[in-house]
């Protein structure tokens, strides 16, 4: 019988041993370090935001759901190395006892690791990134106290967007840095951020963009930031700059993407044939760019799971690859996105145009109705979309990303979306839907 181990149970190795237990007989060893099983860190700044009552939601499974399907599961335990050649994991269970586990095919789901700033002081308490459970726990604690009342939040990007709304949901000063000029550069436009950095100043978030941070300062905690362009007074700082992919275990035995990532192919097969990488350890192939690239997302990693469980279990499926879609919804803003903007077009050497719209989602005569404001980005030469970008103040637009994102999957024009059936009904819709309004009028 083939044996596989699948090292990490988090989001990518959870699909990945569903996939093979429920599609074939095999034997399965999972191996975690944490505890916990399934933490949707994507829920994090709700439950620190108390937007919602509780954590609990954000577990969906647990290691009796795979045992009850013959899964062998090993929790708080951390594999130290690999033996490619002989076929063998090696790893130390919580009582500080070696474990080895042979493997017909192996799964590296080992996820990614926070990027830190390399500045000085950086190794002082009340420093902190936002990816564990227990750092959520930690981060949740702290904002009860009182006397923690500056909030600095390093990176407006996803994380740090979102848990700074977060701590001013619990009544902290917060001050947000980014080294660029603007909140979530690699996903939107500017014609979308503007927007979103005017909601963050008018819910009191002080924004310090173009501002590198050189210094963490204290005697035992933090107390004070130093930037290029002033010192801080901070009891907290939640360092939000990005994700690395997690390459620690076999970086020195598989081909690597250039940040590092395992390199794999539409199967989830590594440059070791038995070696499959799944979630954000692992690259991604992006349909908008036509190769490969690395974007760390739950969506992909639940993808990549599933396709190579599928490939292990023995039906061999390739991955269509993804759009990286993505949406952030703060203080009732909602943007969503898809493939690329322009200027993260413009960084991947993809000459593209780009048509606009602001509209309402339904006739004015409408009581009821949402503001809706979409970019569809297409490339100049063949017309394909490569991305999209919605935002909306008042209503939940979001379904419409996926549309693009199909589009996107299966090189759909820009002039085919102008005359794409989009049907007509007041409650839902206008006689000529802002999509195709934009579509039609594209250069
Ligand atoms: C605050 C926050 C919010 C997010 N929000 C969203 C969102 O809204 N939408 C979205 O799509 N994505 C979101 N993400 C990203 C998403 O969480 C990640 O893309 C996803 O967790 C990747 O899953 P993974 O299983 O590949 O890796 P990880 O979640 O990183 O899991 C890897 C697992 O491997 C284990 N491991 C690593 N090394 C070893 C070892 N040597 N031995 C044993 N075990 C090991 C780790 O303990 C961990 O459990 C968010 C991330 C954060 C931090
Ligand atoms: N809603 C969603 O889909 C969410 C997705 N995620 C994913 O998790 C991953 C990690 O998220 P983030 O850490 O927020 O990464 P990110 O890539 O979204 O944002 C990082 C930000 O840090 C900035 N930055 C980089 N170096 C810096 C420095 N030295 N000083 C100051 N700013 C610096 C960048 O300009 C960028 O704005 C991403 O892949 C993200 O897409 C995370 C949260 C929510």
């Amino acid at each position: 019988m083939t044996k596989t181990v699948i090292i990490g149970t988090n989001h990518a190795g959870l699909a990945a041993a569903n996939a093979i237990l429920d599609n074939s007989e095999q034997e399965v060893v999972m191996i975690e370090r944490n505890e916990n099983f399934s933490y949707l860190s994507c829920g994090t700044a709700l439950w620190v935001g108390h937007q919602i009552d509780s954590v609990d939601g954000l577990f969906y499974t647990n290691r009796e759901d795979f045992e009850a399907k013959g899964a062998k599961v090993r929790t708080q335990t951390i594999v130290d190395n690999i033996d490619f050649e002989g076929k063998i994991v090696h790893a130390t269970d919580q009582q500080g006892d070696k474990v080895e586990e042979s493997y017909d095919k192996l799964v590296l789901a080992t996820g990614s690791i926070p990027i830190s700033p390399k500045v000085p002081g950086r190794e002082l308490k009340n420093i902190t990134f936002m990816k564990k459970y227990e750092e959520g726990q930690n981060i949740d604690q702290m904002f009860e106290h009182e006397d923690v009342k500056n909030i600095a939040v390093i990176g407006a990007g996803y994380i740090g967007v979102e848990m700074a709304e977060a701590a001013k949901r619990r009544g902290k000063n917060v001050l947000l840095f980014d080294a660029l000029d603007r909140c979530l550069p690699s996903y939107y436009d500017p014609w979308f951020t503007d927007d979103m950095d005017k909601n963050l100043a008018d819910h009191g978030i002080e924004l310090h963009y173009g501002e590198l941070v050189k210094e963490y300062k204290g005697s035992d905690k933090v107390e004070q930031i130093v930037t290029e362009k002033g010192d801080y007074d901070v009891d907290l700082v939640i360092n939000a700059i990005g994700f690395s992919p997690n390459n620690q275990l076999a970086k020195d035995h598989l081909e690597l993407f250039a940040n590092g990532a395992y390199l794999v192919d539409r199967h989830q097969q590594t440059s070791d044939p038995d070696v499959y990488a799944v979630g954000d350890c692992a690259t991604v192939y992006s349909n908008a760019l036509q190769g490969t690239t690395y974007i760390a997302l739950a969506s992909n990693a639940l993808r990549t799971g599933i396709v190579a469980g599928e490939n292990i279990a023995g039906n061999p499926i390739e991955s269509p690859g993804v759009q990286g879609s993505n949406g952030i919804s703060i203080f009732g803003h909602h943007m969503v996105s898809t493939g690329y903007s322009v200027e993260s077009a413009a960084k991947f050497n993809l000459d593209v145009k780009y048509t606009d719209i602001e509209d309402t989602q339904k006739p004015e005569f409408m009581k009821e109705n949402a503001d809706v404001k979409l970019r569809m980005v297409y490339e100049a030469s063949s017309r394909r979309i490569v991305g999209a970008q919605m935002s909306s103040t008042t209503s939940d637009i979001s379904m419409a990303i996926h549309m693009f994102s199909l589009a996107i999957e299966r090189q759909v024009t820009i002039d085919e979306l102008g005359m794409l059936d989009i049907f007509f009904l007041p409650h839902f819709n206008q006689p000529y839907n802002y999509i195709n309004k934009a579509a039609l009028a594209a250069e």
